[in-house]
Order: structure tokens, then C-alpha cells, then sequence
């Protein structure tokens, strides 16, 4: 059997033929060599994934198989591997090609693995990177603008509630928001005594009584006078920073030293003007059942912690599962992931933008909380992008997020953490599957991280292999 990368080499070898013409079309391989039983469920995941690629990509394929075309059912897996290019086909006639495979599949338990390939469950046929690379450009390309353009001005937010929640070491207030533009429970964590919503302070009636306030979170008496003067006193925000789209100031990661030079330390920027604030995206499993897939836990906790060190701050939390796709089809996102797809392609084989979300709401909430400035920790450019955007909002500067476990300790030398990171990689012999995610984010969504991580060139080097150290291509 082939591994991944020997796939891919023969497209690259003389085994594959490469003539101009035939380069530009995409290619199919298909192997249907080994025998085993177990996974000829994911044999057609891999087909209809294939398929789906194809299909967008709406013209001519280099149909290549193992040479055993016409004894698909069983074969020898000892048998040599000769990859040979069958046919051109229409991308429209794939359907059938796969179809007999189906049929195949279903009379013949014994038919598939790709052990491997690192992932037992991994397909066995696959589109080439290059051409899924290209149908992945065009999903990307037609997506992202519909979706841009797709996006609310504005979007109305009304706090339902707000209580206290005692946290270790002091409290802060939970948000509840509705929104005009979806059905969703958003939230914003406020630490802070002085932050208020306007919309949750309005009063909701002339029958309502100092009981019905304090149930829902909202003050009463000499507390409302004072509550209502600030909310009325606000400081409306500049004009001058409307449709700001570049404000990507670094302030140095959370833990390590700041630079001096920078608004906010010299003191011209105080955590009153402008606080820490996060826009945080559910994460139902990197949050609640604790995935090491990705970070987003442990951003969470960090952001929590850093802003109740500060004393002052915001989290908005935005229920905006999986990139805005929902846990359904993140779950199968991750099933992608786990056949070497990254996040990215992940979601643009099932049909949906690298990164679904808006942030209209956290733009509205903001602005009901009285905060017209702030830093944010962030390492996303099209997060800082789209809260500025056609906004009153200035983010004075970003707080990048690193991972906690690229630290030895909270503070101290950043190159001493990151060698110390590698040397940690080194020890556990493997690239941590949640280092793959943020490589990804950092390569290919924009994401502000320098990306401390060996690089795969590196890695490489050093005897480590992503195919088989490691099991997802998150
Ligand atoms: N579709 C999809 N969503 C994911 C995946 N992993 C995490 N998420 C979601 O991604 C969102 C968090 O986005 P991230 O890209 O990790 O971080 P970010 O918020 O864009 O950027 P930062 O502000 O720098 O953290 C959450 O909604 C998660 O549920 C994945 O593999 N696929």
C-alpha cells in the first residue's frame, strides 16, 4: 500500500504522466489494492469527498488506478503497485466510475484499509493536492464574497439579564443578549463593577416594579440615578475612527514583556479608556469536554485570567459554534480532519466558508456596554477587520494569544519558551494536534501568530513525520 506521501509522489514521478496539457487537468487516483475488512464505510465517505471536489471542479479528470482496473473486488495486496492512467473523463461521469465501486463495496466485506496512511480509517482514493487545491481556491473564492456581502450593518442587542458569578479571586457579571440577527443566546463576561448595558438598564414599563429590576440584573434606586447619569453621560465615539480596517499595534503576548514604546504602556491608553476585551466563538469541545484539537479552552481561560488580573475587561462570547458552521457540521468537519484534511478544507468540502462568522453583534454589544475602545486579544486580522469595519469601534491595539503551552512560565524571555516548546515537541516526539490547528490558522487564515513551531521543513528533519506521528491534519 501506498502511504499519503507516496501518493502524492507519484503524481509527481514519471509514473504519473505529465505532459502540460495533462498537468492542468486534476487527477484521481484510486487505489483498490489491499484487503481488509472494517472500513468500507469510510471508503465511501472518501468517494463522495472526491466526488464533491470533482464536481466543483466542473470539467475534465485524469482517472489513475493501481493497475488492477477490471478486478476491483479482490486483489493480492502483495501485488505490485502500478499506478497507470486509465482515462480522461468528465468530471459528471465520475458519478459512475464510483458507483461500481460502491456496488463492489457493498458485496465484498473484505475490500479497504489504508492503514498506512497513518489514519486506519483514512481514504483510499484521493484527489490529488494540487487539484484540490484548486477547487478549494474557487469554494474559498465564492464563499468568502458571498458571505462579505452577506454581512449586516447593524444588529440590535437588547441584555435580557445580568448576574453575578463569583470567580477565583473575585466575581464578575454574565450578559445575557438577544439579537435581531439570529436566535442565539450571546454573552458578554464583564469584569467590572463600572461596565453597564444600556439596553438592560432601560426600563422595560411603567408597570414594572424595583423587583422585576433586580431580577433581571438591573439596578434600583440611588444605584439606577447613578447608573442612568453615566449611561447618559457616555462619550460618544469618534468619528474619526469610522471605517478604521488596520489597527494591528501589537502589544506584546499576554505574559511577556511589553514594549515600552506602545500607547498603552507609556500610559497614554489606561484600562479605563481602553479595557481588555475578547471576542470569543463557542467551542463546545475545546471548552467543555476539554479537546486538545484546538485552543480554544484554553483561550478562554486565559482571557478570563488576564482580564480579571487587569481588573477590567470584557469577554463577548459569541455562539458562533464551530466557525459559525454549528457542532453538527464541525463533528464532520473533524471527521475530514481526521482523513488529513486541514480545518480549512475541512469545511470547504462540506460546502461552507474557511470561517463563517460576523461579528455585527459583538460590534452592538460593545457599544451597549459603553465601549467605544479597547485592546484585544486576538491573533485573528479578519476578527480585528470586521470589528472595525464600518464601526465606531477602535481596536487600539491587538494582545496576541499564545498558547500556554508554548510557555515554560507565565512571563519571562519569549526565544527561551519557544526553544523551550520545541524541546517539549522534541520530548513527547509528536506535534501536538492543537500546534497543527494553529499552524493552519497561522498559514492559512491570516491569524497573527509567528508560528514558533518547528517548521514542517524542520520537523522533518529531525525524523518526525506528520503522517504517521501524528493522526489528524487539523
Ligand atoms: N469549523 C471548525 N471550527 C473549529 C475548528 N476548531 C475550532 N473551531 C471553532 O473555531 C472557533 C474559534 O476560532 P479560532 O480560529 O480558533 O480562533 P479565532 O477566534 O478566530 O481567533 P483568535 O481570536 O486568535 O482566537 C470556535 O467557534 C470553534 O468552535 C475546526 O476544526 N473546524
Amino acid at each position: 500500500m501506498p502511504s499519503a506521501s507516496q501518493l502524492v509522489d507519484l503524481e509527481s514521478t514519471t509514473a504519473v504522466p505529465s505532459t502540460p496539457a495533462e498537468a492542468t487537468l486534476p487527477k484521481v487516483l484510486s487505489d483498490n489494492q489491499d484487503v481488509a475488512p472494517a472500513s468500507k464505510g469510510h471508503f465511501n465517505a472518501s468517494l463522495d469527498m472526491a466526488l464533491h471536489l470533482l464536481e466543483q471542479q466542473k470539467g475534465q479528470v485524469q482517472f489513475y488506478n493501481n493497475g488492477l482496473d477490471g478486478d476491483r473486488g479482490r486483489s493480492d495486496s502483495a501485488t505490485p503497485i502500478n499506478w497507470s492512467r486509465t482515462t480522461d473523463i468528465p468530471s459528471s461521469g465520475l458519478r459512475k466510475e464510483f458507483d461500481s465501486y460502491k456496488n463492489i463495496d457493498a458485496a465484498a466485506d473484505d475490500l479497504i484499509l489504508d492503514a498506512d496512511r497513518g489514519y486506519p480509517d483514512s481514504p483510499r482514493t484521493c484527489v490529488s493536492r494540487a487539484s484540490s487545491a484548486a477547487a478549494i481556491d474557487t469554494a474559498s473564492a465564492t464563499n468568502v464574497v458571498e458571505h462579505k456581502a452577506n454581512e449586516t450593518d447593524q444588529v440590535n442587542v437588547e441584555c435580557k439579564v445580568r448576574a453575578r458569578i463569583p470567580y477565583p479571586g473575585g466575581h464578575f457579571y454574565l450578559h445575557l443578549y438577544h439579537t435581531d440577527e439570529d436566535d442565539k443566546e450571546h454573552l458578554a463576561i464583564v469584569f467590572g463593577d463600572d461596565i453597564r448595558s444600556a439596553t438592560l438598564e432601560r426600563s422595560t414599563g411603567q408597570d414594572e416594579t424595583d423587583m422585576d429590576r433586580k431580577i433581571r440584573g438591573a439596578s434600583t434606586g440611588a444605584m439606577r440615578k447613578m447608573v442612568e447619569y453615566d449611561i447618559a453621560h457616555r462619550k460618544p465615539a469618534s468619528e474619526e475612527v469610522n471605517n478604521k480596517t488596520e489597527v494591528v499595534e501589537s502589544i506584546g503576548p499576554m505574559g511577556f514583556d511589553t514594549d515600552p514604546s506602545d500607547q498603552f504602556v507609556a500610559g497614554r491608553i489606561s484600562v479605563v479608556d481602553a479595557p481588555l476585551v475578547r471576542i470569543h466563538s463557542e467551542c463546545f469541545t475545546g471548552e467543555t469536554v476539554s479537546s486538545v484539537r484546538c485552543d480554544c479552552g484554553y483561550q478562554l481561560a486565559e482571557a478570563m485570567r488576564v482580564i480579571q488580573q487587569e481588573g477590567r475587561g470584557v469577554i463577548v462570547y459569541l455562539r458562533q459554534e464551530g466557525r459559525g458552521i454549528g457542532l453538527l457540521e464541525k463533528l464532520k468537519a473533524y471527521n475530514l480532519q481526521d482523513m488529513g484534511h486541514d480545518t480549512v478544507d475541512a469545511n470547504l468540502l462540506l460546502n461552507h466558508p474557511a470561517d463563517a462568522r460576523t461579528y455585527g453583534s459583538a460590534r452592538s454589544i460593545l457599544a451597549d456596554l459603553g465601549i467605544p475602545k479597547l485592546r484585544l486579544l486576538t491573533n485573528n486580522t479578519d476578527k480585528i477587520r470586521q470589528l472595525c469595519h464600518r464601526s465606531h469601534l477602535e481596536v487600539v491595539c491587538h494582545v496576541p494569544m499564545y498558547p500556554r503551552w508554548w510557555s515554560t512560565s507565565e512571563g519571562g524571555d519569549p526565544a527561551a519558551q519557544l526553544s523551550y516548546a520545541r524541546h517539549l515537541a522534541l520530548k513527547k516526539g509528536v506535534m501536538g494536534e492543537a500546534d497543527k490547528y494553529l499552524r493552519t490558522k497561522a498559514e492559512r487564515m491570516g491569524h497573527m501568530l509567528t508560528m514558533q513551531l518547528m517548521d514542517r521543513d524542520e520537523w522533518q528533519n529531525l525524523g518526525f513525520h506528520e503522517d504517521t506521528d501524528t493522526k489528524t491534519g487539523t
